[in-house]
């Protein structure tokens, strides 16, 4: 895997990694790509912004896309049918598309990592060093690596074609969710292509010559700071836990910065990266300490049933917790497994209110309810139990059907 800024020709490549004011970059450029994007798809002398390559011609037509389908809804919303200027600019008219149209199977469809040029760009958030940086490496390969500073940006690269996938942790073995990756999972439109469980080994990592008594602060991101909370308290230190974005980001902080005083949890990797020596190794609470990874695409794939897949789904219900059962019990009575619940408030409608003039008014949380369950999409039994969840719920979508990690468990290979 090689880990690389997203385009050789962008302004992006001076910078570590995406941020959020990158994107704002790209989604101003002038109209010029536009006008190169309709005329001279394949020509080797675009100047400016786009680069001259056929993946930033890719991006930008992206992008442009996406500009065009936001002046069509503004365009819906205001009902102003003359607004179809982008940048101030004359464009094509809009020919409306019926969306129920079955859509011709692509190359996309049919591989399971579309390639642009030579290698897949895999989105993740953190800095080189990162354990979502190894997570992508054991999905893809010989995937370019694409550091993000957030994860929204992640999952931006994505939509906006600057990346072909994004990995993201939504779970450990000892911290539990990530909820954030959660809620964002709903609020944008990716699906969910595959899984990965990356065995998560840290080390405490201090400058050269610094000693474990020197210091009075640990840095790292929150998930590592609670799997090592035990062992940290154990071996006696005394210092203050700081939260930071990522992990392999606090050992370049330390470095950076010359801290003497303060150590970063974060992988071997990120110490070598980084210059800094391992004071303690394995310093997780569980040797057996995992993160599962979700990949996330633009388009979902097939769903097969010649190996094991998982799918998962969200929804929500109008009456309460009381229909959970009923839900639950679609995926029983068919021998489905679940393999994982987890709820979330109901961001759009928090609180059910129900009164009773005699003894007041309850307020119940609402909730939206994320099930994995071990069924592929392509098996009627999985399609049956969906048509019945969806008879007791008011929302339900599917985030994706893929392939299960089923490689052999190994917690001392992962770092
Ligand atoms: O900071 C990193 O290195 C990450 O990849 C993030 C992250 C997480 O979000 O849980 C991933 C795996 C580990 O569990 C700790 C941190």
């Amino acid at each position: 895997m090689q880990a690389i800024s997203p385009s050789p020709n962008s302004t992006l490549l001076r910078s570590k990694r995406f941020t959020p004011h990158h994107y704002q970059r790209y989604t101003t450029t002038p109209t010029r790509i536009f006008v190169q994007c309709i005329h001279r798809p394949d020509s080797a002398n675009f100047s400016g912004v786009v680069g001259s390559n056929r993946h930033d011609w890719q991006s930008s037509c992206a992008i442009l896309a996406s500009k065009v389908v936001s002046q069509k809804q503004e365009t819906e919303k205001t009902g102003n049918a003359d607004l179809t200027a982008v940048n101030g600019h004359k464009t094509l008219d809009l020919v409306p598309i019926d969306n129920n149209l079955p859509k011709p199977l692509t190359i996309t469809d049919l591989s399971p990592a579309p390639m642009h040029g030579s290698q897949l760009r895999v989105a993740y958030q953190g800095v080189a060093g990162a354990y979502s940086e190894a997570a992508a490496g054991k999905a893809y390969p010989n995937c370019q690596a694409i550091p993000c500073d957030q994860f929204e940006v992640a999952f931006q690269a994505v939509e906006l074609w600057i990346a072909d996938r994004a990995v993201l942790p939504v779970e450990n073995s000892l911290g539990g969710s990530i909820h954030r990756n959660y809620d964002l999972l709903l609020r944008h439109r990716l699906h969910i292509v595959g899984e990965v469980q990356l065995p998560v080994h840290h080390c405490l990592l201090a400058l050269p010559g610094v000693k474990k008594e020197y210091l009075s602060r640990v840095i790292s991101h929150p998930q590592a700071l609670s799997q090592c909370e035990l062992t940290l308290t154990k071996m006696g230190l005394n210092v203050v836990r700081e939260a930071v974005d990522d992990t392999a980001g606090a050992a370049e902080f330390v470095a950076t910065n010359n801290l003497r005083d303060t150590a970063a949890i974060a992988s071997a990797r990120a110490a070598e990266l980084y210059g800094l020596e391992v004071l303690a190794d394995g310093i997780q609470d569980d040797s057996s300490n995992v993160t599962r990874f979700v990949m996330l695409a633009r388009e979902p794939i097939i769903p097969r049933t010649d190996r094991p897949f998982k799918t998962s789904i969200v929804f929500a219900h109008d009456k309460g917790t009381s229909t959970l059962f009923k839900v639950l019990s679609a995926f029983a009575f068919r021998n489905i497994s679940l393999t994982k619940i987890e709820s979330r408030p109901h961001r759009n409608r928090p609180i059910r209110l129900v009164g009773d003039a005699n003894v007041g008014t309850a307020k119940h949380f609402e909730y939206m309810f994320y099930v994995d369950f071990e069924a592929s999409m392509a098996e009627v039994r999985a399609q049956n139990a969906l048509a019945e969840v969806q008879e007791f719920t008011s929302f339900l979508r599917v985030l994706g059907s893929y392939p299960m990690d089923m490689t052999p468990w190994s917690p001392s290979s992962g770092d």
